[in-house]
């Protein structure tokens, strides 16, 4: 296949539709790759068997992913179950989708080996965290010391996604220097929320009441500068192109998917 621009796989949801199962990813995170990034987004299918699916690995091996020029990890409402980052029983075990589970870690895990570039939101930025070793909150609501990061269910969709508080901006870090400031006004809808950082992510921005909200893998300092891998808690997807950290976000990703796309193209 001869294709004219980068190519990113976005991991998909397995979403229930009465009793059969749908693979799918928000319109939202599309429109902002393809608008925001200038990449072809493709939808990849959960990978390990489902009920009416046989497992995919001999069409999508890992040889298939390393020839893609980025990965996102989008939003969703269900929770990574926590056997994959503690001996906790879930508070939600009716929130899982062990499908998405499956093949968004083992994901990220080739995208970190092979310098893929990646880019993750909400879900996206926890599963980052987890697969790398880190732990996560089940329910941020049930611990005093955090101010409420839930959306109002009763709300229409704007509501839902206008901004929620502050986040500040680690000094020096990557999402202070594409705003040229300290802090911004950032969207809130999850639940769940980081307890302790995966091995080589460093926090990139706080929520007012300490939660991380943004992580970047720096992998091993010692080593050469890792590619774009960069996760957070919030929804850059929505409405991206009238906030500037978000259309910085998307772009800056895509600057890193041209060049992984360029590179490939040169080696040919
Ligand atoms: N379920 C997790 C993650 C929250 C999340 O990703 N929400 C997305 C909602 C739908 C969307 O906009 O794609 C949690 O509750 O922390």
């Amino acid at each position: 296949m001869n294709l004219t621009k980068p190519v990113v796989g976005v991991v998909c949801d397995v979403i229930k539709y009465g009793a059969n199962g749908f693979h799918g990813a928000g319109e939202k995170y599309i429109n902002a790759l393809a608008h925001g990034s200038n990449a072809i987004p493709i939808l990849i299918p959960a990978q390990p068997a489902g009920e009416d699916l046989e497992s995919l690995e001999k069409h999508f091996n890992s040889d298939f992913f390393k020839q893609l020029d980025g990965i996102f990890l989008p939003g969703s409402p269900s929770n990574v179950q926590p056997s994959h980052y503690s001996n906790e029983a879930s508070a939600t075990p009716e929130s899982h989708d062990a499908q998405r589970d499956g093949s968004s870690l083992p994901l990220i895990k080739l995208a970190i080996e092979n310098g893929i570039p990646l880019l993750a939101a909400c879900r996206g930025m926890q599963e980052l965290n987890v697969a790398l070793g880190g732990e996560l909150y089940q329910c941020l609501h049930q611990h005093e010391q955090f101010i409420e990061h839930r959306e109002d269910k009763h709300g229409t969709r704007d509501e839902q996604y206008q901004t929620a508080h502050q986040v500040t901006l680690a000094e020096d870090g990557l999402f202070a220097s594409l705003l040229n400031a300290t802090s911004h006004n950032v969207n809130s809808l999850h639940g769940q929320g980081i307890k302790t950082l995966g091995q080589g992510l460093v926090a990139e921005a706080y929520a007012p009441d300490g939660l991380v909200e943004a992580i970047r893998y720096q992998g091993d300092k010692s080593q050469d500068e890792h590619s774009f891998a960069v996760g957070v808690q919030w929804h850059p997807e929505w409405k991206f192109n009238q906030d500037k950290l978000s259309t910085a976000l998307f772009g800056a990703f895509g600057d890193a998917v041209h060049k992984r796309y360029l590179q490939k193209h040169m080696e040919k």
